[in-house]
């Protein structure tokens, strides 16, 4: 097989993701926060529910109230009273009649169904009911959805738009959630400069602090930002020993390579230990994951795309298993057809960028977003999912089956 050079001796993504998460071990620490302020947090117990909900029997429809002793073809049912979401009925109920009732409302005592209001006439200042009436019909029982006690969400859930208006209509105004996540960030390479600031000759912007800070906050964690470090040991040092002390998480970019300014993995190894260096993936080959004293160390390789690719591909579910998340930490892969060819050499399994669309049988396809260098960022912005390709294949023709992974909103705008 025509192998891409240099590949031998790489992990593979799968046994790099084993190593990591394997050796973590979630934080613990927690504080409550009020509801409205609880985004993006995530649950440090499991979270019962202190209400049966519905709270109460009530009528799913607008209608009216029945019981099935007064039922008889033909009869013109008086209507005794009004029932309202808020505001009960609670008079007398005279036998042979019906009550008026909204959807939401309690059921009125004694009552067997609801009859919605399309299946009724009006006759003789009364209602006449036009289908037959099944015992227990558009009524919500109390504790349907939910009983008192039952657990609603798990430890390790991230709070957000499917689980905030859960707890907020179970009445819970505030929850236990773990604390945030303290991650150290800095990018090494003396040719970095800030946003903001003229280009020198030689110089170029510092694409990668922008887009790992930007994922870390999406993660919801605290970002301590200790800017650009250049290409020499006593600074490198001076900066892994700074971060580690502030921080759970390091992650650094660039450098991490084997040139003769790269000097990340040999700070791992100096002041920590390397857990694994070199990926079987492109972009990413050079990541390197480790140990210092008191913090888990990320070196994430200088090139814009193999940063951006390995904080989504490691440091994501690094991160959520720090926070005791379960569920969701791998990205969701799916297939794919290619409409067109794509360009592959064997040997590390490969993340292009995308474009998802349905072809004309309904089946989701996927073409190329052009260029695919580590170098080339703007292939993300073009981009909505990963296309990826397994290690040994090489090119893909026109119409051959591929993974994909629609990016999830660390990448999305
Ligand atoms: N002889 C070899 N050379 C390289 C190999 C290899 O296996 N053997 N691997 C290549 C691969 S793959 C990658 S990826 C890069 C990674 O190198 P480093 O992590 O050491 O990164 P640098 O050399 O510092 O930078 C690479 C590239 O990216 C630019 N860069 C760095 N930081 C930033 C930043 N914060 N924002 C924007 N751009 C950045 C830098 O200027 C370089 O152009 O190594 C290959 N070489
Ligand atoms: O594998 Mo490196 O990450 O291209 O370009």
């Amino acid at each position: 097989m025509d192998m891409e050079p240099f590949t031998a001796g790489l992990i593979s993504l799968e046994d790099a993701q084993q190593k990591m998460l394997q050796q973590l071990q979630p934080i613990s620490d927690c504080l409550n926060v009020a509801l409205a302020e609880a985004a993006g947090r995530i649950t440090a117990k499991p979270i019962r529910s202190p209400l049966d909900v519905p709270p109460f029997d009530n009528s799913a429809m607008d209608g009216y109230a029945v019981r099935l002793s007064d039922m008889a073809a033909e009869a013109v049912l008086p209507v005794a009273g009004k029932a309202f979401a808020g505001a009960p009925f609670t008079g007398e109920w005279p036998a042979g009649s019906v009550i008026r009732i909204m959807t939401g409302a309690p059921i009125p005592a004694g009552c067997d169904a609801v009859v919605m209001q399309e299946q009724t006439t009006q006759r003789d200042g009364g209602i006449v009911i036009t289908a037959p009436v099944q015992d227990g019909q558009n009524i919500r029982r109390i504790g349907e959805d939910i009983q008192a006690g039952k657990q609603v969400l798990d430890a390790g859930v991230r709070l957000g738009a499917a689980e905030l208006p859960l707890l907020a209509s179970l009445g819970i105004a505030e929850v236990s959630v773990l604390r945030k996540l303290r991650v150290a960030i800095f990018s090494t390479g003396d040719e970095l400069q800030a946003v903001g600031q003229p280009l020198a000759a030689g110089q170029i912007y510092d694409t990668n602090r922008f887009t790992v800070s930007l994922m870390l906050r999406r993660l919801g964690c605290e970002v301590i930002d200790l800017g650009v470090i250049a290409d020499d040991p006593a600074a490198l040092r001076q900066a892994f020993s700074e971060a580690d002390r502030q921080a759970d998480v390091v992650i650094s970019t660039g450098g991490v390579s084997v040139g003769e300014a790269d000097f990340t993995k040999a700070m791992l190894e100096e002041l920590g230990a390397i857990t694994f260096w070199k990926l079987a993936i492109k972009p990413g080959k050079p990541f390197a994951f480790g140990r210092l004293a008191n913090s888990w160390f990320c070196g994430l390789p200088g090139n814009p795309v193999s940063a951006a690719v390995t904080f989504y591909q490691l440091v994501q579910p690094l991160l959520a298993t720090l926070t005791g998340q379960t569920t969701r930490i791998m990205p969701l892969r799916q297939r794919a057809r290619a409409t067109q060819r794509l360009k592959k050499s064997p040997g590390r399994l490969d993340f292009q960028r995308g474009i998802l669309s349905r072809g004309d049988d309904g089946v989701l396809e996927v073409r190329s977003t052009g260029a695919q260098g580590s170098h080339v960022f703007s292939s993300f912005a073009l981009a909505d999912c990963f296309i990826v390709l397994e290690r040994e294949r090489g090119d893909i023709a026109p119409g051959e089956w591929v993974d994909i992974e629609p990016f999830n909103s660390l990448l999305e705008g």
